[in-house]
This record gives C-alpha cells, sequence and structure tokens, in this order.
C-alpha cells in the first residue's frame, strides 16, 4: 500500500499518535478510516514497540464486533494504518447524546461485547481498558471494540499481568490493589459498561475524588438506581463482584435472562 492508493477525506477523529481520516480505497472504492502517525512522534517516547505489539494483536483479530486491522505501510515519515470504518462513530458520543440507552439497546450492546471479548480471551488477549471511547458503532448500528491501547497478549491463559494502565472508573478491584489480574478484568469492566449504558453514568462518578474512587471499587461500593429491571440489576451484581473468582464466566452473561430476553 501506498498513499496514492487513497482519496483521502475529513479527519474523523485523533486515536493515540496521531488523525483519523476518512478515506476510499481508489482501487475497490472501498471506505475505511487512516491512522495517520508520525514517526518522530512513536520515536520519540520509544513507542514503536507497543505500536508494533498493538498491530500485530489487531491484525490478527477477525471478528464481527472487533475493528478490523485490515493492514499498514510508512513512508519516510509516518507510520499509517487501514482501519475500518465504524460509521456509527464512537459509543461515547452515542451515549452522550441519548444520556443513557434503553435495556434492549444495552442488552444488544453488552451481548456483542461479551462475544467479542469471548472471542479475545480465546486468542489469549486481554483487552483491560474496556470504556465506552474505545468502542465504536458499526453498520447495522453493531458495537465493535476500537482500540487496543493497553491489550495485552497473555503468553498463557490467564497469566496474571499487574502493569497499571487505563482510567480508574473502569478497573476491578484487584487492579487497584495492584493485584495480579486475569480475564475476569475484563468481566468487571463489562458490568461498568453496562452499569454506565443503562444509567448514563459510571458506577462511582459521584465520588468525592480519586482516593474515594479507589475505596469504592475495592469494597464494590455500587449504589444501583431504582429504575433498573430486575434482570438488569442482577446482571450487574453478578458482574460487578468484588473477588474476580466470584464474578459471572462471559459463558453465562449470554444466557442470563437481561441479554436472551430480547432475543427473538
Ligand atoms: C496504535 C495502533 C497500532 C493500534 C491500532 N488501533 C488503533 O489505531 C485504534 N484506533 C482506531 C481509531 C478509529 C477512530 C475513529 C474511527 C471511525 C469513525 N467513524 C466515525 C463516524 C462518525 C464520526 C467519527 C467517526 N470515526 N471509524 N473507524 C475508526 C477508527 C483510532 N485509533
Amino acid at each position: 500500500w501506498t498513499a496514492d492508493d487513497f482519496l483521502v477525506g475529513r479527519e474523523i477523529g485523533r486515536g493515540n499518535f496521531g488523525y483519523v481520516y476518512l478515506a476510499r480505497e481508489k482501487a475497490s472504492g472501498y471506505i475505511v478510516a487512516l491512522k495517520v502517525m508520525y514517526k518522530s512522534e512513536i520515536l520519540k517516547d520509544h513507542n514503536e514497540r507497543q505500536i508494533r505489539r498493538e498491530v500485530e494483536i489487531q491484525s490478527s483479530l477477525k471478528h464481527e464486533n472487533i475493528l478490523r486491522l485490515y493492514g499498514y505501510f510508512h513512508d519516510e515519515t509516518r507510520f499509517i494504518l487501514i482501519l475500518e470504518y465504524a460509521p456509527g462513530g464512537e459509543l461515547y458520543q452515542q451515549l452522550q447524546k441519548q444520556k443513557r440507552f434503553m435495556e434492549s439497546v444495552a442488552s444488544k450492546y453488552a451481548r456483542q461485547l461479551t462475544h467479542a471479548l469471548i472471542y479475545l480471551h480465546s486468542k489469549r488477549v486481554i483487552h483491560r481498558d474496556i470504556k465506552p471511547e474505545n468502542l465504536m458503532i458499526g453498520l447495522n448500528d453493531d458495537l465493535k471494540i476500537g482500540d487496543f491501547g493497553w491489550s495485552v497478549k497473555t503468553d498463557t491463559f490467564d497469566t496474571r499481568r499487574s502493569t497499571f494502565c487505563g482510567t480508574l472508573d473502569y478497573l476491578p478491584p484487584e487492579m487497584i490493589q495492584g493485584l495480579n489480574h486475569d480475564t475476569k478484568a475484563d468481566v468487571w469492566a463489562l458490568g461498568v459498561l453496562l452499569f454506565e449504558m443503562l444509567t448514563g453514568k459510571p458506577p462511582f462518578e459521584d465520588s468525592r475524588d480519586e482516593e474515594e474512587v479507589c475505596q469504592r471499587i475495592k469494597e464494590a461500593d455500587i449504589k444501583y438506581p431504582p429504575n433498573l429491571s430486575r434482570q438488569a440489576r442482577d446482571l450487574l451484581e453478578q458482574l460487578l463482584q468484588k473477588r474476580a473468582v466470584d464474578r459471572i464466566s462471559l459463558q453465562e452473561v449470554l444466557k442470563h435472562p437481561f441479554i436472551t430476553r430480547w432475543l427473538h
């Protein structure tokens, strides 16, 4: 690939390290998102290793609920990624616009994210940074995991990882305490995301400061608003369990009434 293979359109986003543009691949007419990263930027903070790992992870993933990385190329100053274009943009924006989602919509997105996480975990990848900003909306209003900034490829399944990463809101108790964590960290984050989709706010947002956020996460101290259905509340309680081993498995999530209730 070279830049001449594409007609580049407007800027549609800012990923880490660079700008994202709408583009059309000339030969096929295919619409893609081109992420342009400047080598000076990347080399500056020795990010080339992390970028290489992310490219390696994302190009090996092929799943309808994971944004595709079709390919990449570089010229003397830039490193360019050819990414799947998500017509619906960021889930974050839709959530801000609508304040919160109807239970049927939140249930569909939670189901699609669960399928994506089951696939990721089967490929020995823990995402570790599931949050609305990293999720995109594709054609047919399908959820797509769009960013792998903090995912790690675990060499053996469920290896314990202890590097600190991501924002506090979505971190599980074991990560807050700098303890080891595994695929159950993504299950907790699914719970936080579902809570935010249903209520419009992450569970610990009304805390005084980060200190209190950490305290409440450690204790899994969550106040559920009264307007949640019984099924929604029940699934949230099973996802947001303080001890990773007590959390519902992703396979069980797919069988939970809150998920199956809207499946024809
Ligand atoms: C660092 C690199 C090696 C990892 C590879 N992964 C990424 O670069 C993650 N990433 C994806 C994007 C991204 C951002 C925006 C979009 C969009 C998109 N569609 C939109 C529709 C309306 C408004 C804005 C939109 N952005 N489609 N696909 C995208 C992909 C930015 N960074």
